[in-house]
């Protein structure tokens, strides 16, 4: 049974990436890690590549799912965030949510937009049958995700290249 139920504030509204977002997810991205010079042409190839991969036994869903948070005003992004679906050969053939690359644009922060957004895609995480939605974050946002309803589960690891 879902912990969350997705309310959208009046202003503000909720759909899949765009072509026309790249100037905006720039912006809201580079609130959160180096964007680095990426051209329209590689976002537009990332975007179809995330579009050509479905899920194995749902060949109507993708396992690449990047929502954006509108500003019905300015017609802007003011968040943006991924769940990424993994098919796994473990809980017979389950499959796993990975939450990645969330950021709200800094004029928006505080008002509830980053919660809206992992709650989104945790439910879309649930919807297309996932037994978990797991995430990676650093120390001083575990607070955030603990009023998103996530808690501390293991330790991240990681080796650089
Ligand atoms: C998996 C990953 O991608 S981890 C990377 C996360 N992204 C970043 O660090 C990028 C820069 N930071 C941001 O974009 C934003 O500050 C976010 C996403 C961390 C939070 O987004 P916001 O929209 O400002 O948070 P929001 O308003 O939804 O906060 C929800 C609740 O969490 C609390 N909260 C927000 N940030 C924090 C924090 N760092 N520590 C503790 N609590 C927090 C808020 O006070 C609020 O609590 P309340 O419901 O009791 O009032």
């Amino acid at each position: 049974m879902s912990k969350t139920r997705t309310i959208i504030p009046n202003g503000f509204s909720i759909r899949k990436i765009e072509l026309s977002d790249f100037e905006d997810v720039k912006i809201v991205l580079a609130g959160l890690t180096t964007v680095g010079p990426i051209t329209l042409c590689t976002y537009e190839t990332i975007l179809n590549y995330w579009n050509s991969v479905k899920l194995m036994n749902k060949p109507s869903e993708y396992a690449y799912n990047t929502s954006v948070i509108i500003d019905d005003h300015t017609h802007t992004v003011a968040a943006i965030g991924t769940i990424f679906v993994e098919q796994k050969i473990i809980h017979d053939g389950g499959l796993v949510g990975h939450i990645e690359d969330i950021a709200v644009n800094s004029d928006y922060r505080g008002q509830k937009l980053g919660k809206l957004i992992i709650d989104y895609l945790s439910e879309q995480g649930e919807k297309l049958g996932c037994y978990k939605v797991i995430l990676d974050c650093d120390v001083k946002n575990v607070g955030f995700y603990e009023k998103c309803n996530y808690n501390q589960a293991g330790i991240e690891m990681q080796t650089r290249f």
